[in-house]
């Protein structure tokens, strides 16, 4: 796979209990959107477990494979490995960075980082690229830290961290231009496109504004 960094544009992020209507739907709609990557993240209350999470997870792997989108999966390890799945998203208080990468081989290992030096390890984990969040408050995630704010993505970029990096959390279409400018490859986003009454035209206008605010850096 080419560098990452080209995949971060628009990092679409879901699981069953983010969706109101099915989530193959919902999936399909944002690849017609412009999505250029996607995780399943199949937690809270109400999560699939077992075969009917790897049944789900299979599906949506086969839409993403069919259109050339790197399908990740979030937090469970085994569940990446055994359906070949293109990477892995692991959070500070999940498996270590270190011991993911020594399982997954060479395949995509991003890492959620809420600082400087969270950044700095997960870098010398071997990590692919950082998720960095929740720039705003989010409620995709019941157990988020504090919003780091947009200074936050500056703040790294002045420290020398050069990684793929992609902001997550809270993101909206009137935000994204400005994570962008800020020093972000990309934005992640939950609600933003599950919760849109139209999500392929949601999906194609926040593409549309991440690739302006690109093309202006
Ligand atoms: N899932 C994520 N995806 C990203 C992405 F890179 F996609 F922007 N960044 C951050 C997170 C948060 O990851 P984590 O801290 O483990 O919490 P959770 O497992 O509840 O998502
Ligand atoms: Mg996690």
């Amino acid at each position: 796979m080419s560098d990452v960094r080209d995949f971060l544009s628009l990092y679409f992020v879901m699981g069953s209990v983010d969706c109101k209507k099915d989530p193959l739907d919902v999936l399909d709609e944002a690849i017609q959107g412009g999505i250029t990557i996607f995780q399943f993240r199949e937690k809270g209350k109400g999560a699939l477990t077992g075969l009917e999470k790897y049944r789900l997870a299979e599906k949506l792997f086969e839409r993403c494979r069919l259109h050339h989108i790197p399908f990740i999966v979030n937090d469970d390890v085994d569940l990446a490995l055994s359906l070949e799945a293109d990477g892995v998203h692991v959070g500070q208080e999940d498996e270590a960075a270190k011991r993911v990468r020594d399982k997954i081989g060479n395949k995509i290992l991003g890492v959620s980082v809420h600082n400087l030096k969270e950044a700095q390890a997960a870098l010398a984990d071997g990590a692919d690229y950082l998720g960095l969040g929740p720039i705003f408050p989010t409620k995709s995630k019941e157990d988020a830290k504090a919003a780091c704010g947009i200074e936050m993505i500056q703040y790294l970029r002045e420290n020398k961290i050069d990684a793929p990096l992609v902001a997550i959390g809270g993101i909206t279409e009137q935000t994204a231009a400005d994570v962008i400018r800020a020093g972000a490859d990309g934005i992640a986003v939950i609600s933003e496109i599950c919760h849109a009454d139209h999500i392929t035209e949601k999906t194609k206008r926040l593409y549309a504004h991440v690739i302006h605010a690109k093309h202006q850096n």
